[in-house]
This record gives structure tokens, sequence and C-alpha cells, in this order.
């Protein structure tokens, strides 16, 4: 069991009595003011701490169901040294707002052999089961995972802003199928198109995560049994990093359909942990949208964005920092001449 803290009370309500003062018409700014408070409250000051060190772990992995993308298997190694170039979507997007990425190879498949050792040190396994017809990881494997992606937020734990990425070609039938088991919803709900497959792909896609979830109905209860039988390393690992961060008082932004599937589970594990949350952006993917729901979250930004990476977390940055500026340096209306 977890012991996971609650944002401040004081700081929240402190921060409110700050806004409700600001020089401008009470509430006028909005969905802003609510961040602000948020922060706060997270921070356990008023203001918030400048949201300077905002770090992206791109969490790296091969699935079983591949076949299921629109994209081959072999994009995911070769997207890992696109990061580590610094040429991803997530990558540019990331320097815009001084945000600093990490890639971490939990399973993909591949020998890695001439990547640094820090991008493979937490390495479970390559690629996973597929899970229309077996399950995804070993029995331990799981937990393991977890207990990596635990250690990859202690290693990160300086950071202002965390914000969970992805990378494994088809993971977005994994999130589909973590999702509906998670909330009891039908493949036909939840599927969506990820890379972009054709109206076939996504017949074979919803038919795919049917049979997963027919196959382990009964035994998906546990959320560590959930990861093993429709998850994969990559995704417990995430599981692990947002529990981890939440332990650590570290606010976290999410990101799309991955985030969403990893924050339901970790949620399951460890009540309580979504207080740490905010959802950076609406993607297109359905499950990410009853994901966030059944989190009680509302995403920042809705750009249509179809990426994951983190490339949509990170594009809600600059506007956690003006959340941030209006409670530092905005005057008071007290002091209005
Ligand atoms: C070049 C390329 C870069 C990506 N970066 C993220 N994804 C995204 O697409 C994949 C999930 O979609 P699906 O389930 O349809 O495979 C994941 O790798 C996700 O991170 C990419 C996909 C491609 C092709
Ligand atoms: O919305 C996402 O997170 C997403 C969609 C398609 C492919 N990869 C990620």
């Amino acid at each position: 069991m977890f012991d996971v803290p609650v944002p401040d009370p004081a700081a929240r309500a402190a921060a409110q009595e700050r806004l409700d003062g600001l020089v401008k018409p009470l509430g006028a700014l909005g969905r802003l003011e609510e961040i602000a408070a948020w922060l706060a409250a997270a921070h356990g000051s008023v203001p918030p701490r400048p949201l300077d060190d905002v770090r992206v772990v791109v969490f790296a992995g091969d699935h079983g169901v591949s076949a299921l993308s629109a994209y081959p298997r072999e994009v995911t190694a070769a997207m890992v040294r696109v990061f580590l170039a610094g040429k991803s979507g997530v990558n540019v997007l990331a320097a815009q707002v001084g945000a600093r990425v990490r890639v971490a190879d939990l399973g993909v498949d591949w020998d890695g052999a001439d990547v640094p050792e820090s991008v493979t040190a937490h390495k479970i396994r390559r690629g996973s089961g597929s899970i229309d017809v077996e399950d995804a990881l070993e029995p331990g494997e799981a937990r393991a995972a977890f207990e990596a992606g635990r250690a990859i937020a202690r290693e990160e734990a300086d950071a202002d802003v965390l914000i969970p990425g992805d990378m494994g070609i088809g993971n977005t039938a994994m999130c589909a199928a973590l999702v509906a088991a998670s909330l009891g919803l039908p493949a036909a709900e939840v599927v969506g198109t990820g890379t972009g497959v054709d109206e076939s792909g996504l017949e074979r896609k919803t038919a795919a995560v049917a049979a997963a979830l027919a196959r382990t109905e009964g035994r998906v209860e546990d959320p560590f049994e959930r990861l093993t039988a429709l998850g994969s390393a990559c995704v417990a690992a995430t599981a692990g990093f947002l529990v981890e961060a939440a332990l650590r008082r570290i606010p976290v932004l999410l990101d799309g359909v991955f985030s969403g599937a990893a924050a339901l589970v970790a949620r399951d594990i460890a009540p309580g942990v979504e207080q740490w949350w905010l959802a950076g952006h609406r993607s297109t993917e359905p499950s990410q949208a009853f994901a966030l729901k059944a989190l009680g979250l509302e995403p920042i930004l809705d750009f249509g964005l179809r990426l994951g990476e983190g490339s949509g977390a990170v594009q809600a940055v600059p506007t956690l920092r003006a959340a941030r500026a209006i409670i530092a340096d905005m005057g008071l209306l007290a002091d209005l001449a």
C-alpha cells in the first residue's frame, strides 16, 4: 500500500484568497486561476515555485500487437535513435519550452548495443506478448517494470514538473485494451485509429482488443494482473513513474492515450495519485477521453494531436507558467488608487 500525500489544502486556500484579490473581476482568469491554485497546493506555497525544470521521459517498448499499427514495428527502435539525436516531435516541441527529454527503453525489440547504457538500464524484456492470444508479460514482470518506473522518477526527482511520453508501435491497441478493462467498456467504444489505420484496419484492431478482453475476462480486477494480461513493460513502468512522482509531490502533466491508460492503472494501485496530475491535452483516441473522464481531469489544450511522445503535454507548459505568473506578479484590487 502507498501512503499518497495530499496536495496542501492550506496553500490552496491561501492561493484562492490571493487570486480573488488580484486586480481583475472575481474569477475572470478562469481556468488559469484553477491551475494556479492547483500548483500552489502541489508546491505547498503561494506563489508556487517557478517551473524551470520540466522533464519528459519517453517510455519506449515494442508490443506483440504491432501488426495492428499503420507503421512497421521497426519504427520503435529507429525512433529511439531519433530521440537521442534530438530530432523527434517531442524533442523539438520540448525545446520550445526549455524542457528536457530522456528516452528509456523498457521493452524495445532490439539489442540496443550501441546506445548509451542509461537508455537501456531499466530494460525489462524485448517486446511483449500479443494480447489477443497471450499475456503481455511473464509473471513478475509487471511489478519489476512498475519498480523500474519508480526508479526512473527518483532519478528525475529534481524536476518541477514531470511528463510521461511514449514510443511503441502498436501501443494504442494495448492502451485501448487496458482502458476498456479498467473501466468495463467494450472494445468498439475505445479503439481508435492510432497512427492512422483505415476502416478495415480499425475493424481488425477492434476484433483483437475484443479478443484480448474476452481472453482475460474475470482476472483483470487486480491492476498488476491487468498489466500482465493486457499491458506492456513500458506502460507498467509509466504507472510506477506516476505513482512515485505523486509520492514525491511532483506535479505531472499527462499526455495522450498512453498516459491515460497508465494513469488509470496507477490510480487503481495508489488511489489519490490523480490529485497530482493535470491533463495536458485531449488526444483524438477515444480511450484517452474515457480515461480522463474517469480520473476527473479536463484537458488543458485540444489541438487534435495524435502523436504521443509527450508532445501534447509539453505544449501545456506555458499555460502552467502563465498560471503561476498571475499569482506571483499581478497587483491587488486593494491597491487600486
Ligand atoms: C514515425 C513515428 C513516430 C511516432 N512517435 C510517436 N508515435 C506514436 O504512434 C505509435 C502508436 O500508434 P499505433 O498503435 O497506431 O502504432 C506509438 O509509437 C506512439 O508513440 C509514432 C509513430 C510513428 C510511426
Ligand atoms: O493520442 C495519442 O496519444 C496517440 C495517438 C496516436 C498514436 N500515438 C499516440
